[in-house]
């Protein structure tokens, strides 16, 4: 197909899909939410964006409006400006480090001068104008007159939700009770950012260092060097992100999976490796007939603890919510669990490691105990035929593609999955893994997978295997 055909039919899918959009909300009597206000997760309009056209439509203008971009684009000015974007990564961090979106949602629409924004943190009122201007040029905050900064739909998504003089003065604490997706933007944009340079570095001289290690000049893996008492407060920032990771999500992804109606009263599920604790306790709020037990390391469980005597403390008062301090490298202590739910864990590690994880697992599991793994299936870029025939009987496995000149994983309106993959490569040596990948390592580990459920709405799928 010729260049100009080619955007031609990119500019009729993209009108299809900006009709979709149009007729859902004229229908429900609503606007789409503007660009320019901030982002209210209360907002009708906001929820309708769940609608399965909607999330369809979506899909389309995303992945269209960067094809065309990048077709009708100088081609060394995009290879050169892709070089360049780790300055868009640092400068959200600068200004969340800053507490810029706080500073502005108190000043509202009319915003804020630079100077008045840099006051607070006492930096250099040139650098905050020329670092939101990067920004804004990026559709993060709106640049509202010269030097004059509002919050916008994406920026106000990092509001930590309390007054800028209470985070200005307790450093410490400013994260915790946020939605998580500052924290979320602070660490990746911190460490991976830091350690994701040395990529390159760490191919072209092999040795048994990841990136991480390279750029922080350390021989253990991240969790464990976390661990150290000087970095507790990376141990709460990440805490608060993995929260951030279910805020990016509709409220309810953990329901649009496996049915957890299924597993019987009283009946065990174990959160290995669950942080926080909060999709377990998502699930246990609305099925309190279910036992609870998290597992993780010491520092992480200390916070989750908090976290559910605040959100669900009766759980906790009835002994249906316990907290077991456990290395999952080391034999699963519970042998009657109904579930062993494992969200965001396999990502974070290579092949050899999963297998030890899952291989303690299967040692611990009963023939009915199920293996739920939470986890984003890594598409081709390019069409799947042929890629599993081992896979392709299993029930809920296949996926939609999209409509060529698409490319078929939806490209840019997918790309979250792949920067991922890279950061859990420069972080721990993991990997987002395509669906051929989680099935030979399960069965190697002793466990079948027999049923995938894509989540609506999200890019996590549901893995279920039982033992072998
Ligand atoms: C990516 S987070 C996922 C947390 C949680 N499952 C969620 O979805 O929010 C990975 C978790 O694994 C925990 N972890 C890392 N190494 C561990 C180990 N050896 N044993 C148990 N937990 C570990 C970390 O403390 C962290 O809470």
């Amino acid at each position: 197909m010729g260049s100009i055909t080619t955007l031609r039919r990119l500019a009729a899918i993209l009108t299809d899909a900006l009709d979709s959009v149009d007729s859902v909300y004229q229908k429900a009597g609503l606007n789409f939410p503007s660009l320019d206000e901030p982002f209210d997760p209360k907002n009708e309009a906001e929820a309708l964006r769940q609608d399965k056209a909607i999330t369809a439509a979506v899909n389309n203008i995303m992945a269209v409006t960067a094809q065309i971009s990048a077709t009708v684009c100088d081609p060394m000015r995009l290879a050169v400006n892709t070089s360049n974007a780790m300055h868009i990564s640092s400068c959200l961090n600068a200004a969340s480090e800053l507490n810029v979106v706080e500073i502005l949602r108190e000043a509202g629409p009319k915003g804020a001068s630079t100077k008045d924004i840099a006051a607070p943190s006492q930096s250099n009122p040139g650098l905050v104008e020329r670092i939101l201007r990067l920004l804004a040029t990026h559709h993060i905050f709106r640049e509202v007159s010269p030097g004059v900064f509002a919050n916008n739909r994406v920026s106000s998504t990092l509001d930590k939700g309390k007054p800028s003089s209470v985070i200005f003065a307790n450093r410490e604490d400013r994260l915790t009770g946020s939605n998580g997706i500052a924290a979320l933007v602070e660490h990746t944009a911190e460490l991976c950012g830091k350690s994701s340079v040395f990529l390159a570095d760490s191919m072209l001289k092999p040795s048994d260092k990841l990136p991480f290690n390279l750029a922080y000049r350390v021989d253990e893996p991240m969790f464990l060097w976390m661990q150290d008492p000087k970095n507790r407060s990376q141990v709460s920032r990440f805490a608060v992100a993995m929260q951030g990771t279910g805020a990016t999500e509709p409220p309810d992804t953990i329901f649009k999976g496996f049915d957890w109606s299924l597993i019987t009263d009283n009946g065990l599920i174990v959160d290995v490796g669950g942080g926080i604790g909060h999709s377990s306790l998502t699930i246990a709020k609305k099925f309190p007939s279910l036992r609870i037990i998290n597992q993780d390391l010491g520092p992480a469980l200390e916070i989750s603890k908090r976290y559910w005597k605040e959100h669900f403390p009766e759980h906790l008062e009835s002994q249906m919510a316990q907290f077991q301090v456990h290395d999952f490298f080391t034999p699963q202590p519970v042998k009657d669990a109904a579930v062993f739910m494992l969200r965001y864990i396999l990502h974070d590690w290579p092949d050899k490691t999963v297998h030890n994880i899952l291989c303690h697992l299967r040692d611990a599991a009963l023939p009915t105990t199920k293996l739920i793994v939470i986890e984003k299936i890594q598409p081709f870029a390019s069409l799947e035929e042929g890629a599993g025939s081992r896979t392709e009987n299993i029930p809920g496995a296949a996926r939609p593609t999209a409509e060529p000149p698409l490319l078929p994983n939806w490209g840019a309106a997918t790309a979250d999955l792949y920067l991922y993959d890279m950061t859990m490569h420069v972080m721990l040596g993991g990997v987002e893994r395509t669906l051929e990948a989680f099935y030979d390592i399960f069965l190697e580990s002793g466990w079948k997978l027999v049923e995938v459920h894509h989540c609506s709405g999200s890019q996590l799928s549901h893995l279920i295997a039982l033992p072998v």
